[in-house]
């Protein structure tokens, strides 16, 4: 890429957390003169959604927490403060019961996830020996030789195959809703691949840090979040406030223009940077950010790019169904962040979290009601729903209110109800992804594109991951920190 050439307009293309984030960070620079917001749905935010009831009760339909700890969660909170959204902040601490109790619904029964010195000492069910077991004999498993390898079989080579099936088959479940046969421990787990890599073991990874680690100094906010203990936060109002509030300020910026149900039909080349097709005309850019979803930026691009194109279309995504659900009263037999079932268990069944308990603020303020959200699907969808195209609303309703019968007991029926079908919305990093990734970027250099590639696709699918990556993004085109 020539940084040299001056970066008068730069064209942002999709206004998901990703795209408005790059945009915030372009705002913080005089080198850009206007910024364009390509989005083709009509709202902001992408996957961050929220309900917001007349009664005040909230409902997720996409993330619902994201963590303060590490230089992701200090950069994320950095901009949180800067939009003014301090005040807005509902966290979680560390010793709340949201945070030291995780469940595993495993042989049809709960049970409390081991955490702390006793649980590593104990036997804890659903596993047969101490965990403190396997963490010693780690330290002595040799270095594996592969370069990727899928994060089930990492984990069984290092920790056993019990913990591979059970607790890592289910946290894939509730981080990728993926299957961690298939995922990619160097590109989903970076921080686990790093610590054989540098220390031959997990163990010392933990113990003697897994390698350098981006510096970003904690603000006012992020340095309360430390005092505070924080382990998760959400904001009053529910997540989407967080891209609304990005929206306001890029808006009030005067140098950003946002455009809405602007979806983008291709991209060319131009002696200045690229054209960009809309629906009803065209845009010139000298710069494109593409913080679209990898599918969505194959479709776009020109045949000139053909090897990129074959790369993203290679990217897949699962798809979740997500079922708010409300009950009258205290109906849950614990209290906790919610519980995930190992595949194993229950291929479609991904997970329940139990809202109530983290964010009781979101509940409605009159009465005693029970918040659960029920995620269903993800890279077994097809397998166990077939099409998403033609699953009913009805259907995946009735699974998620079994589940919160079968698993919590739970016998009323809910007074109200969300189906949301969140079609590919979470990128699977495969056995081999990072060469995938790192071979987009070569075609990227050495054809001189003036193009980044950003959003979940790539590098990480936390918000926290996606906010961070358009931000480096930005600077590595500017050439300067922001
Ligand atoms: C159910 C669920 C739960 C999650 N839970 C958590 C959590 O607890 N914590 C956490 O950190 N993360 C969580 N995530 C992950 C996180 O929300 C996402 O990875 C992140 O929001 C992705 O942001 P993005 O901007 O990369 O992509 P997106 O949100 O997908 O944004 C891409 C945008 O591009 C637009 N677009 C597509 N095609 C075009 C086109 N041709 N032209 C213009 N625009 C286009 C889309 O409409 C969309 O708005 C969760 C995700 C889901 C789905
Ligand atoms: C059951 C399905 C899912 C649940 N959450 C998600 C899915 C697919 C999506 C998701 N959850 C988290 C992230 C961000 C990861 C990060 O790096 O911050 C994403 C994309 C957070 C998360 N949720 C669980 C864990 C262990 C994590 C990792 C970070 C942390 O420790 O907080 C566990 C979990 N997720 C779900 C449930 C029901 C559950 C556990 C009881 C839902």
């Amino acid at each position: 890429m020539d940084y040299k050439r001056p970066m008068r307009t730069v064209a942002v293309l999709g206004g998901g957390i990703g795209g408005l984030a790059a945009s915030y960070y372009l705002c913080k620079s005089s080198q850009v003169t206007k910024v364009i917001v390509l989005e083709s749905s009509s709202r902001f935010g992408g996957w961050l959604q929220s309900t917001r009831r007349s009664d005040g009760a909230v409902f997720e339909h996409g993330p619902r927490g994201f963590r303060p700890a590490g230089a992701m969660g200090r950069n994320t909170l950095n901009m949180v403060d800067d939009l003014g959204l301090g005040g807005e902040i509902l966290p979680v601490t560390y010793n709340h019961l949201a945070s030291k109790n995780r469940y595993l619904y495993v042989n049809k029964q709960l049970h409390r996830m081991p955490s702390g010195i006793s649980g590593l000492l104990q036997t804890v069910p659903p596993f047969s020996r101490p965990l403190l077991l396997s963490v010693a004999m780690e330290i002595f498993v040799k270095k594996g030789k592969e370069d990727d390898e899928s994060i089930h079989s990492f984990v069984s080579r290092r920790l056993g195959k019990e913990l591979a099936d059970v607790a890592v088959d289910s946290l894939c479940r509730g981080v990728f809703a993926g299957d961690s046969r298939k995922l990619s421990v160097r590109s989903c787990f970076p921080p686990l691949y790093n610590a054989e890599q540098h220390r031959g073991s997990l163990t010392l990874g933990m113990l003697l840090g897994s390698g350098p680690t981006p510096v970003i100094p904690p603000g006012p906010l992020a340095q309360k979040a430390i005092k505070e203990l924080w382990a998760q936060w959400s904001l009053k109002r529910g997540v989407e406030s967080f891209p609304e509030s990005i929206t306001e300020y890029l808006q009030r910026s005067g140098r950003v223009q946002l455009q809405r149900e602007a979806a983008v039909k291709q991209i060319s080349p131009s002696a200045s940077g690229w054209k960009i097709h809309l629906e009803d005309g065209v845009i010139l850019a000298d710069h494109v950010i593409s913080a679209l979803p990898a599918k969505a930026l194959s479709s776009v691009l020109p045949s000139s790019c053909q090897l990129l194109i074959e790369h993203l279309q290679d990217i897949f995504t699962a798809t979740v169904a997500v079922v708010n659900l409300e009950y009258e009263g205290s109906i849950l037999p614990v209290e906790g962040f919610g519980h995930l079932l190992p595949s194993s268990e229950d291929l479609g069944l991904l997970g329940v979290i139990y809202d109530s308990v983290a964010f009781p603020q979101h509940n409605r303020p009159n009465g005693q009601t029970t918040r659960l959200t029920v995620m269903m699907g993800g890279a077994w969808f097809q397998e166990v729903f077939g099409s998403p195209e033609s699953v009913t609303e009805q259907c995946l309703l009735a699974k998620a209110t079994e589940a919160v019968h079968c698993h919590l007991g739970v016998t009323t029926a809910p007074i109200w109800s969300w189906v949301a079908l969140q079609k590919n919305c979470i990128p699977q990093y495969y056995h081999g992804h990072f060469r995938r990734v790192e071979s987009m970027r070569s075609f990227i250099r050495k054809n001189n594109l003036s193009l980044s590639l950003i959003g979940s696709s790539y590098d990480g699918v936390s918000v926290n991951d996606v906010i961070f990556i358009g931000r480096k993004a930005v600077e590595e085109l500017l050439g300067t920190e922001v």
